[in-house]
């Protein structure tokens, strides 16, 4: 039998040439966690001008450890003007230092009696002021090209006042289910069918990886149909998947469909789940050709296969790095195991001790059990051909992201 192939070779083949798609405007309220297609320039310092850190008194830090007559009052949103030589200003967190302040005493640190603030000494240049700039300074690079807009960097394009933003579209995905004993819930079940549990778990998976699924439909079981099924898809589709029907099966028209339509090719990597893993393209509307990824049918491979491929797939449709790869945790492991030729992507719950993190590893690692995926924090990545004990250091593929 051939040799199994890696889970990087894998990945690079899909990875290859992928083209992102087209960036589009869209109002900054409706753009959570969308990637931006450019890079914004800061139009705006941020803060605006110099202003108060605390409530308290606005001063020239010579004048620290004097009483201080208080001339003016600057209440955040309201101008300052020049501060009289020799005295302080009352002022507000979020107001304005004004000219002649250098320096701002919180008001816990001030007496004040019969109109004059006696100032504690030693009150260094700078105290208490925050620098028009510090955070953002006009010019400079806001957020890069590739950012997905999560809570900060909106609140950043609030910052600068910008409503609209050119974001990458959602890559369009269709969804698509193979397998005769597969019925779709709410239909009555009859002897050895099973429900559609991958498809409602990929939907949601897609979705939080960045997708916008086109169509989610099942593929008869038939030549024609099959082809009809795909040709339609790619049509409206930045990427076709599948589930099931990737393995040695007799009945194949899904492979068939695609090999006549496109190319694909059969992957068996050293993995376990998700060994038969099906690579193609299919030709997409005006010439554009369209992904396909034929994951296995067992659900934990389904899972397991999302994440490995369909994620950094998304990232690379959408121009996102950061869908590139899973954060990698180092952890003990609390069980033991043996590996033979494949790589084991077994399914852990983290624990954040003081000393460490510990895994522990779901007690039916079968990829049949998606119990086994329900509470996984993370895939502890096993190598092939090894063995771990209780203690013993594993690398953890981080779930807990979108
Ligand atoms: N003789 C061999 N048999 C198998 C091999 C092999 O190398 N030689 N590989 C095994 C491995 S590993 C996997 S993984 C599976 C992959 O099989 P397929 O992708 O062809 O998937 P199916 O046979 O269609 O289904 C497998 C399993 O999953 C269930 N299934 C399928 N779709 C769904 C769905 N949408 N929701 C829930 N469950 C689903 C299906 O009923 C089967 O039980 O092949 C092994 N066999
Ligand atoms: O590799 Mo299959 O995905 O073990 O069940």
């Amino acid at each position: 039998m051939a040799e199994l192939q890696s889970v990087e070779a894998a990945l690079a083949a899909l990875l290859r040439d992928v083209a992102t798609t087209p960036p589009e405007p869209l109002p900054c309220d409706e753009a959570a966690g969308r990637v931006l297609a450019e890079a914004i320039e800061a139009r705006l310092d941020v803060p605006a001008f110099d202003n108060s850190a605390m409530d308290g008194y606005a001063l020239h830090h010579r004048d620290a450890g004097k009483r201080l007559a208080v001339s003016q009052r600057i209440a955040a949103g309201s101008p300052a003007t020049p501060l009289a030589p020799g005295t302080c200003a009352r002022i507000f967190t979020g107001g304005e230092i004004p000219p002649g302040a250098d320096c701002v005493v919180m008001q816990e640190r001030v007496e004040v009696e019969a109109d004059l603030a006696a100032i504690p000494p030693d009150i260094p240049a700078g105290d208490n002021v925050r620098r028009r700039g510090r955070d953002v300074a006009s010019g400079d690079l806001l957020l890069p090209a590739g950012e997905r807009l999560e809570a900060a960097a909106l609140g950043h394009l609030a910052g600068q006042g910008i409503t609209e933003v050119v974001v990458r579209r959602r890559p369009r995905v269709a969804l698509l289910s193979t397998g005769d004993e597969i019925v779709d819930p709410g239909q009555p079940l009859a002897a050895g069918q099973i429900y559609n549990s991958n498809r409602a778990m990929l939907r949601r998976l897609l979705e939080r990886f960045g997708a916008e699924l086109t169509r989610v439909a099942s593929i008869p079981d038939d030549p024609v149909g099959t082809g009809e099924t795909l040709r339609a898809a790619a049509l409206e589709a930045d990427l076709v998947i599948s589930t099931g029907g990737v393995s040695v099966g007799e009945e194949d028209h899904v492979k068939a469909a695609l090999a006549s339509l496109g190319q694909l090719d059969l992957w068996r990597l050293a993995i376990r789940p998700g060994k038969p893993l099906a690579l193609g393209r299919l030709p997409g509307r005006e010439g554009r050709e369209v992904r396909f990824v034929g994951l296995p049918g067992n659900p934990v491979s389904c899972f397991v296969g999302a994440w490995l491929f369909l994620r950094p797939l998304l990232g690379a449709l959408q121009g996102c790095p950061a869908l590139a790869h899973l954060p990698c945790l180092p952890a003990r492991a609390e069980f033991s195991t043996r590996t033979g030729p494949r790589r084991h992507y077994m399914r852990v719950g983290l624990e954040f001790g003081r000393d460490g993190i510990v895994a522990r590893a779901f007690r039916d690692q079968n990829s049949g059990v998606l119990s086994s995926c329900i509470s996984a924090d993370a895939l502890a990545v096993i190598p092939a051909e090894s063995r771990v004990e209780p203690g013993d250091p594993v690398d953890c593929l981080w779930l807990r992201v979108d």
